[in-house]
């Protein structure tokens, strides 16, 4: 086999997705200290609109311009966040997953500037997010709290909290690792109080279908116990043909004796109704896992809440 000399690597130009590049070029640089990289940013729909995204094409939006770049051949490589893969079709004919990185932090944060944990804000405190899945969470577990509309990256959203356009935000805890903002959570919600979104905290890397050197090259980054998670919530998502307004949280988990296990909720919007699974593999594989998590949910009319939301 032989190995690329430069892999040409593709991704959105937020601070965010720029320090997940510099963590893929120092994964590679260990492992093939041969391959030179060279980084192409580019500015995705979702990042330019910053109206609802059920406007424009959905959760496409963040991954749309990455693919394509990937696909005319500009680069060998594209890092996305596995949570904004649209989940409800299969990826871009022609481009494959190589590797997903060993997972990070699933959890959401709390950043009030005042300090103040979920609990203690008061009623009518306004969190920014348009999250469809944090809304319902707070819905259901914090009516009393008030959300207002709040999108664009991380770095652009704590500028329009000091701004004064919210009181508070929810943001992912990997997220803010991987800007270096960890200092302005108040609190990390548990996974009970927050369940988090299929594909938290993944990152994946995405490849030509025919590019055997690239893809031979970045296999090695893989995390496999990341791999069976990602694989199984990927199904969950696919089965329930889960879009960008729907609100569809879960996350898969391997206990210390390698098992895994798939839970995963479906909302209304006010929060009121919450569907719940939890199954564990045993002999399942991860997709098998995921589908019948999905079956679960769907016998407890999972169908008629996710259609029930416009998108
Ligand atoms: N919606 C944008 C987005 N896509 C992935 C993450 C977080 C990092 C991850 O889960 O990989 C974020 C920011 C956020 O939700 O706070």
């Amino acid at each position: 086999m032989s190995a690329p000399e430069l892999i040409r690597i593709v991704s959105r130009d937020s601070p965010m997705a720029l320090a997940q590049v510099e963590r893929v070029r120092a994964e590679l640089g260990a492992l093939h200290p041969g391959i030179a990289t060279e980084v192409i940013p580019v500015k995705t729909t979702g990042d330019r609109w910053m109206g609802a995204l059920s406007q424009v094409e959905g959760k496409g939006a963040f991954t749309k311009e990455v693919d394509a770049a990937l696909l005319a051949g500009e680069a060998d490589l594209a890092v996305h966040c596995v949570k904004d893969i649209p989940g409800d079709r299969p990826l871009p004919a022609g481009t494959t997953f190589a590797a997903f990185l060993k997972r990070d932090d699933v959890r959401d944060a709390l950043i009030h500037p005042g300090g103040l944990n979920l609990d203690e804000l008061p009623a009518g405190t306004r969190i920014g997010t348009s999250s469809v899945r944090r809304i319902a969470q707070l819905a259901g577990f914090h009516p009393h709290l008030q959300c207002v509309p709040m999108r664009g990256n991380a770095n652009r959203r704590m500028e329009k909290l000091a701004a004064g356009d919210a009181d508070a935000l929810l943001l992912a805890v990997s997220g803010l690792e991987r800007i270096g903002r960890t200092d302005v959570i108040t609190e990390i919600l548990s996974v009970d109080e927050m369940c988090p979104p299929v594909g938290a905290g993944v990152l994946a890397l995405q490849c030509r279908e025919g590019d055997t050197e690239t893809i031979d090259a970045v296999s090695g980054l893989g995390h496999p116990q990341t791999h069976q998670e990602t694989t199984a919530e990927r199904m969950l998502l696919h089965v329930l043909q889960g879009h960008c307004n729907s609100p569809i949280a879960g996350y898969a988990t391997t206990d210390r004796r390698g098992e895994l296990s798939l839970r995963a909720c479906v909302f209304t919007p006010d929060g009121k109704t919450v569907l719940n699974a939890h199954e564990w593999a045993g002999p399942l594989t991860p997709e098998t896992l995921g589908t019948s998590v999905a079956v679960a949910l769907l016998r407890q009319g999972a169908r008629e809440l996710i259609d029930g939301i416009a998108h």
